[in-house]
């Protein structure tokens, strides 16, 4: 069963539904395209867009929404969200947007109420940066960037 918790959000774009959970164990709420009915978005190959969802939210403090691509897009039609997750601060109170990209070889056209995107609110844990003339030591030290290899193997530097 998930943690569910309540956020605000205000009436918006005509005719088009809140998002909403497609399945009773989604994670993510669809977002929805608020494009005018009369202007669909055509995204052109490598051209991106922040497209409007109409949705202006409260989240509460201490949260975040994260938006995220849908993969039938990303797989059928090379369309994803450009700085995946994108984040949604509980402090924002415009419309939320979802910048896509069209990585895919043909023009993609984005209609109202086309579901675009996904979005995730999950809890925030903030630090506190402590100042330190030493870090604790670990086995991978400052190895990085494909320092374990590609095998599944051991660290082998
Ligand atoms: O995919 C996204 C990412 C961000 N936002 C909105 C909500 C977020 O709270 C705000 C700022 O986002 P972010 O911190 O990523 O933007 P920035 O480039 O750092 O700009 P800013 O200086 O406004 O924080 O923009 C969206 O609607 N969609």
């Amino acid at each position: 069963m998930s943690l569910v918790i309540p956020v605000q959000v205000l009436p918006h774009g005509e005719g088009l539904p809140l998002p909403s959970y497609a399945t009773e164990g989604a994670a993510g709420l669809d977002l929805i395209a608020a494009v005018p009915d009369a202007e669909p978005l055509v995204l052109a190959p490598l051209a991106r867009a922040a497209v409007p969802t109409g949705l202006c939210l409260a989240l509460p403090a201490g949260h975040e929404a994260q938006v995220r691509p849908r993969s039938g897009l990303a797989l059928k039609h090379g369309v994803t969200v450009l700085n995946a997750p994108g984040t949604i601060d509980a402090d924002y109170r415009g419309e939320v947007k979802v910048l896509l990209v069209n990585l895919g070889e043909a023009p993609f056209r984005i209609e109202r109420g086309m579901r675009i995107g996904q979005m995730v609110v999950a809890p925030v844990l903030r630090a506190t940066l402590e100042k330190s003339r030493d870090l604790e030591k670990t086995t991978r030290g400052d190895g990085g960037f494909g320092s374990t290899g590609l095998d599944g193997g051991q660290i082998s530097r």
